[in-house]
């Protein structure tokens, strides 16, 4: 676990680039830091492998004071991952990944060994590891970099706005990534980013920022987007705050209807595997959009029931099978009550927990509402 115990920076130029942050960043579990530009957020991450020396206050990993280690072995045991990779251009691929084994005393067989088997873990081919820096893509570059930083396996991840370089579908791909190996690397990740969709698609926890690192919210995704602590938040957050709540929502709860039940004149045509193969009308056969209720988010149910020409998603199974279908109104009907009517909360959370507590590690969810599944973020 992190804990900022009063953190503060203020630079020789008066500049105060944090004011006076308590907070804690539980271990295993991905926090992310969001905010306008200038907040403090870089600083505050880099306060944590002493990048930045608090002027004020502590920042304790595990319990100890971080200012009392001795700065490479902290580094040592912390991954840290930056924007556009920031990779070793004269390195091989390969090479950069082994950095810090070999700086731990690995020898060359087994680090290489090691930034090998991460290479695969991070979904590269097995010859990108000859390759440089410049002759990989953006997003190959990106997933070196996630590689790198992994591969003395810390217990603690920090990732500096570490996809914001990349276009959004290569950026979607990252996260889903990222989310991947979260579920089953369990690190302790605190991540920067400016774009409050990442945010709340990565984050088990979402620290909304103001200037100086003053916390305006802290909460869990779907808190957030459907009780902000006041509309600065709100406004932060942007008007299609609910549309995106919905990308937090399994769709598992969506009322069926039977394949065969024709939607407004349209039917069903299935293949010879029961997999959709189109709406058909008359002689017109038209694309059938689907969605995994085991799987997806009511944002990719709704979505596709908006772009099927019959107005209703059809539910597949994982083998691509047809099990029922959904109507927009059946999408709709499966939202909670509480996204569908949210408000901006008038004496909402501040710079405390949120108010309907969270799951922890060590215990169970106690919200009122369904935690969201890291596989229902996926789909989203
Ligand atoms: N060396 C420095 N001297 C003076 N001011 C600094 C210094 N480094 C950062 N700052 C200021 O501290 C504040 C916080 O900077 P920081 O980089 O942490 O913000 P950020 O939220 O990460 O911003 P961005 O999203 O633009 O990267 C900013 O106002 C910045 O200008």
């Amino acid at each position: 676990m992190i804990r900022f115990d009063g953190a503060a920076k203020r630079h020789p130029d008066g500049t105060v680039a944090v004011r006076d942050l308590d907070l804690e960043v539980p271990a295993g579990r991905i926090t992310v830091l969001v905010g306008p530009s200038g907040c403090g957020k870089t600083t505050i991450l880099r306060m944590v492998n002493r990048m930045v020396e608090p002027t004020a206050g502590r920042v304790l990993l595990d319990g100890a004071d971080v200012a009392a280690l001795e700065p490479a072995n902290l580094r040592r045991g912390i991954g840290y991952v930056i924007q556009q990779a920031g990779l070793f251009p004269h390195r091989r691929v390969l090479d950069n990944i082994a950095t810090v084994p070999r700086l731990l005393g690995w020898d060359r067989a087994r680090a290489r060994a090691r930034a090998a088997e991460l290479l695969e873990l991070v979904g590269l081919p097995p010859e990108a590891a000859r390759r440089y820096p410049f002759q990989l893509s953006g997003g190959q570059q990106q997933r070196v970099g996630v590689a790198r930083a992994l591969a003395a396996d810390p217990p603690v991840l920090l990732m500096d706005e570490p996809f914001s370089a990349v276009d959004p579908v290569v950026r979607a791909g990252l996260q889903e990534e990222l989310l991947r190996l979260q579920a089953e690397l369990h690190k302790t990740v605190l991540f920067v980013t400016h774009d409050i969709e990442e945010a709340v698609r990565l984050g088990d926890r979402v620290v909304v920022l103001r200037e100086h690192g003053e916390i305006a919210q802290l909460a869990d995704p779907h808190t957030l987007l459907t009780a902000p602590a006041d509309d600065s938040v709100a406004a932060f957050l942007g008007r299609d705050r609910g549309l995106r709540g919905l990308g937090l929502r399994p769709a598992a709860g969506v009322a069926l209807d039977p394949v065969r039940q024709p939607c407004g004149g349209w039917e069903l045509a299935l293949d010879g595997d029961g997999r959709p193969a189109g709406w058909r009308l008359g002689g017109e056969l038209r694309p059938a959009p689907a969605f995994r209720p085991d799987r997806d988010t009511l944002r990719t149910a709704l979505d596709a029931a908006v772009l099927s020409p019959a107005g209703a998603a059809v539910a597949v199974d994982a083998d691509g099978r047809a099990i029922g279908t959904a109507s927009r109104a059946a999408v709709i009907a499966a939202l909670p009550l509480d996204t569908a009517t949210s408000e901006p909360a008038t004496s909402g959370p501040t710079t405390s927990e949120p108010t309907t507590s969270e799951p922890t590690s060590s215990g169970p969810a106690t919200e009122a509402v369904p935690a969201t599944t890291p596989g229902a973020r996926r789909g989203g």
